[in-house]
């Protein structure tokens, strides 16, 4: 779904991605980890196409996006969400959700929505709920985004992103500066995004979502990853199924050298 090839970033005359290899397959749930500083969001930014790499190829479904800005690669089935996340705060949640859909029907030429029209159709309007019931959010839906907590915009951005429905959804720390509870229900949303409507899930039918995601939290990795790729200082020094990165010596003594992200590597 998603391949690296000898992916090399600089901020000025200092590299910080020494021509990063990874291969993400359809349908699995792939991990980037690795301390402070190590090129996680810089490679995130490489694949999202926020940041150019300065050489190497970004593939997407076999398609070339290198050098393909950001709107086009959500165009072509790459949604994101953000550290921070980034929402209409003078918007409904509702409203956010009805604006990300008809952006996608405009985009396929097939709006059912009148440019002058004040109320969504009916259909947008349905989906719109469906998606926010799928987030917890339904209760909340005439509520001002800039109102909503942030666990709550970080789930209404979450809605808004499946609103475009992507192929890949890719996550830059889903759950950073929540509460464990929080983390708890946002780990559960992610597995119910992978699952199709028909099993109680997010996914469209016939759709197999691919999630990228960079976290710190590692028992949130450790519940959802497929497959993990740690890096460290701008290079990948480990990539493979959870079992394997978690007994991984060097993965341990290179990023888990402390004592504390031990244990939780043990739990
Ligand atoms: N815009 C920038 N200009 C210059 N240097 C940058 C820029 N963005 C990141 N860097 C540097 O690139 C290196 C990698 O940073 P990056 O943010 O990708 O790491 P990270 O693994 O995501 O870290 P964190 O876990 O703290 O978010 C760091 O040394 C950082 O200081």
């Amino acid at each position: 779904m998603i391949e690296l090839d000898r992916i090399t970033k600089s901020y000025g005359p200092i590299e910080v991605l020494h021509g990063i290899d990874a291969r993400v397959d359809e349908g699995e749930v792939f991990a980037i980890i690795g301390p402070n500083g190590a090129g996680k969001t810089t490679l995130f930014k490489v694949m999202t196409g926020e940041s150019l790499a300065n050489a190497g190829t970004v593939r997407f479904d076999g398609q070339d996006v290198t050098r393909m800005p950001p709107h086009l690669r959500i165009r072509a089935g790459m949604g994101r969400t953000f550290q921070v996340a980034r929402v209409f705060n003078p918007l409904t949640a509702l409203d956010n959700v009805v604006t990300a859909i008809e952006a996608r029907k405009r985009a396929q030429g097939r709006t059912d929505h009148a440019w002058w029209a004040i109320r969504p159709s009916a259909p947008t309007r349905d989906e719109a709920m469906g998606l926010l019931e799928g987030v917890t959010l339904a209760g909340k839906a005439k509520m001002q985004a800039a109102d909503l907590s942030h666990g709550d915009r970080k789930r209404l951005e979450l809605a808004v992103t499946l609103a475009g429905r992507p192929r890949v959804l890719m996550m830059d720390e889903p759950t950073a500066g929540m509460s464990p509870v929080d983390r708890e229900q946002v780990s559960h949303l992610i597995r119910r995004v992978m699952k199709p409507e028909t099993e109680g899930g997010l996914s469209a039918p016939g759709q197999k979502l691919t999630v990228i995601m960079t976290e710190h939290d590692m028992s949130v990795i450790f519940g959802l990853a497929s497959r993990i790729m740690v890096m460290n200082q701008g290079k990948r020094i480990a990539l493979g199924p959870v079992e394997d990165i978690r007994n991984d010596p060097h993965v341990r003594e290179v990023y888990l050298g402390k004592e504390d992200q031990h244990e939780e590597l043990d739990a």
